[in-house]
């Protein structure tokens, strides 16, 4: 197992975000986590790479007891994340971002740079823009192409697909299974369950800071009570929606 979280407990201040989280994710799985706006999604992200401390629990990463490790140091152990928001840095260009996630890196970065272009041609072809003046599609391309720079084990995923018109999170998605076809480990969270669940190979459900399912995504695309809180609405209720659909045949002086 690649990594694994037991009973993690987070705060913000009084506030327990997450109440004993648990779950593993394998080498080479796509594991997503789906849930509802403030289930705990991200927190359980940014606990991972270090960004919040835990008041109770274990993270282990690649055999090893990280939950005291700060956050800088498990980059280098391979946590790599993009985070929700993006932040990438405006100013710079699509270049000097994707140098700044190698920046604790040495050696010759140029392979690692036209992998992440061949993955990303828009941003090959923008090299020299303002990480700032691109689209926002462009600066998610960025985002994730900033967390590989780090050569990650793991890449942890924050919402990918928000604010994304509807082909673009097609393709993003598209990559970041293309990412996984090449060895990269990937943790996902997302507001999207239908794409997240059909990209992932296992899904774990959140609820008000807790782990309340967890079955191989598959499953959960079918599971009445996921598509009636996360895939708006159950399967019967779609499948006749689809039989409407298909339905060609011309109604008498209705058309
Ligand atoms: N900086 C913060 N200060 C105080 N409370 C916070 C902070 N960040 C998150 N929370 C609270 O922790 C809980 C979990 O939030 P989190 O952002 O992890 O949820 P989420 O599942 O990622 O939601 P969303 O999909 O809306 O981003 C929420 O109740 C939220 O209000």
């Amino acid at each position: 197992m690649l990594l694994e979280i037991e009973d993690i407990h987070v705060h913000y201040g009084k506030i327990e975000a997450l109440k004993g989280v648990s779950l593993q994710v394998d080498e080479g799985e796509i594991v997503t986590l789906i849930g509802a706006n403030g289930a705990g999604k991200s927190t359980t992200l940014k606990t991972i790479s270090g960004l919040r401390p835990l008041t109770s629990g274990r993270i282990t990463f690649d055999g090893k007891d990280i939950s005291k490790v700060p956050g800088h140091k498990r980059v280098l152990l391979g946590i790599g994340q993009s985070p929700e928001g993006r932040g990438i840095f405006p100013g710079m260009t699509v270049e000097e971002n994707l140098h700044m996630g190698a920046y604790a890196r040495k050696g010759d970065l140029t392979k690692d740079m036209a992998e992440v272009y061949d993955l990303f041609p828009r941003l090959g072809e923008r090299k020299k823009q303002a990480g700032g003046t691109m689209s926002g599609g462009e600066q998610q391309m960025l985002a994730i192409g900033r967390a590989l720079m780090t050569k990650p084990k793991v890449l942890l995923l924050d919402e990918p697909s928000m604010g994304l018109a509807p082909m673009l999170i097609q393709q993003i998605f598209k990559i970041i299974e293309e990412i996984n076809r090449r060895g990269t480990t990937v943790l996902v969270v997302e507001q999207n369950a239908q794409q997240a669940l059909s990209l992932a190979h296992r899904a774990y459900v959140i609820e008000t800071g807790k782990v309340v399912k967890s079955a191989p995504a598959a499953e959960l695309l079918t599971d009445p009570e996921v598509r009636a809180a996360y895939l708006g609405g159950d399967l019967a209720v779609d499948e006749a929606a689809n039989d409407t659909a298909v339905d060609t045949t011309p109604r008498n002086g209705q058309d």
